[in-house]
């Protein structure tokens, strides 16, 4: 049986941990490293898929939590599944609603059946299950997957998370014997274990002794340090199969996608460029500019002067500010464009700079230019 993703290792970067790859989908094969939009309600907000296609978008993201909570995944399967839903015809992932039951619902019991929680709309008491998230991705039809997982928090104690660490593999183990499409449906198991090196290993092997088609690196980016994130990435990607697809779930600034293609990793998600987009913060080659701010109230120029996204080309600070302080939603639109576009640009020149073996040269270029060496 045909695998329902397939990664080709095309090129390792010289000089560091960084791999060219393809990651060959039913709805289409794409070059990684990459970064994935988040639709969390079957839309990635103020993008429509038309505008998303012209600006690179490869594979996009979709709530598990959300679109069971509502409109209901029976609803999303009465339509044909997500693709035909949100009209995407390119790659769709969704996540199982780990982080969101952790991170978005009221009151949450954590039991070996799976999580209770309170519904985050109406208050009401929902049961989630490794079978149950199973169920709802395979009737919502993208073409990658999650494991339903605890996300812990970053700071708990060892006992906590080792504890944690081996219900998380034990949900896997329920997830992959409930997944009724793996022939299409690719699932991801995510590795566990905070900042512990012995956990993040015994999570990683756990998994990989289940034979997952790719791996997702959850429980980062939830407080702890770039450091730290980065410290812990230089241990668990090692852990993974070398031709299997490797996920960093949540992580999303220039910076942070450098750092993290440096350690092998071929995928990302965040939505911080559509979130800070909606309060008027753009990200720029010269760092970050928010746009509704009284400086820039004649300023003509583009967001940023070395874009060519269409945002760039044809409206100025000026207007776009008068926009988002209009509360006009064509202002959001444009920040949110050009946020994405500068993402998916990033990403196009890290891969470049991996055919080029010169990815470290372009990071000292991009922390140097766009500020992050500041401290
Ligand atoms: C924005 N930070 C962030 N951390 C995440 C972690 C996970 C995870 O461990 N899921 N199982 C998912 C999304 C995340 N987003």
């Amino acid at each position: 049986m045909d695998p329902a993703v397939k990664y080709t290792l095309i090129k390792k970067e010289k000089h560091t941990g960084a791999r060219l790859g393809l990651l060959e989908t039913p709805h289409g094969t794409f070059e990684t490293p990459m970064f994935m939009p988040v639709g969390t309600e079957a839309t990635v907000k103020n993008m429509s898929p038309e505008d998303l296609e012209k600006i690179g978008a490869s594979i996009i993201l979709s709530n598990t939590y959300h679109l069971w909570l509502r409109p209901g995944e029976d609803i999303v399967k009465e339509a044909g599944g997500l693709h035909k839903f949100m009209n995407w015809n390119k790659g769709i992932l969704t996540d199982s609603g780990g982080f969101q039951v952790f991170s978005l619902a009221k009151t949450r019991d954590i039991t070996e059946a799976g999580v209770h929680f309170r519904n985050h709309l109406n208050g009401r008491r929902e049961f989630l299950s490794p079978e149950k998230a199973i169920q709802i991705e395979n009737d919502l039809g993208p073409d990658i997957m999650m494991s339903l997982d605890e996300c812990p928090p970053f700071f708990e104690s060892y006992d906590y998370i080792k504890d944690s660490v081996e219900r998380t593999s034990r949900w896997a183990e329920r997830g992959l014997r409930a997944h009724r499409n793996p022939d299409w449906q690719a699932l991801f198991g995510i590795v566990q274990g905070a900042g512990f090196e012995d956990l993040r290993k015994q999570s990683a092997q756990d998994l990989v002794s289940m034979d997952f088609p790719g791996y997702s690196i959850g429980g980062l980016s939830v407080g702890e340090s770039k450091e730290e994130m980065n410290h812990v990435l230089d241990f668990t990607a090692p852990f993974l199969p070398e031709n299997k697809p490797r996920y960093l779930m949540g992580v999303g600034s220039a910076d942070s996608l450098i750092d993290g293609v440096i350690r092998g990793i071929d995928m990302f998600d965040c939505v911080l460029p559509t979130r800070i987009a909606r309060n008027g913060t753009c990200m720029t080659t010269k760092g970050r500019l928010v746009v509704k701010n009284a400086k820039y109230a004649r300023d003509f120029r583009p967001l940023d002067e070395n874009c060519d996204c269409y945002v760039c080309r044809n409206y100025s600070r000026a207007y776009i500010r008068h926009l988002i302080n209009a509360n006009e939603l064509f202002g959001t639109h444009l920040t949110s464009y050009h946020n994405l576009y500068f993402l998916l640009k990033l990403m196009a020149d890290v891969r470049q700079s991996i055919r080029d073996d010169n990815l470290l040269e372009f990071r000292e270029h991009v922390f140097e230019e766009y500020g992050f060496n500041k401290k």
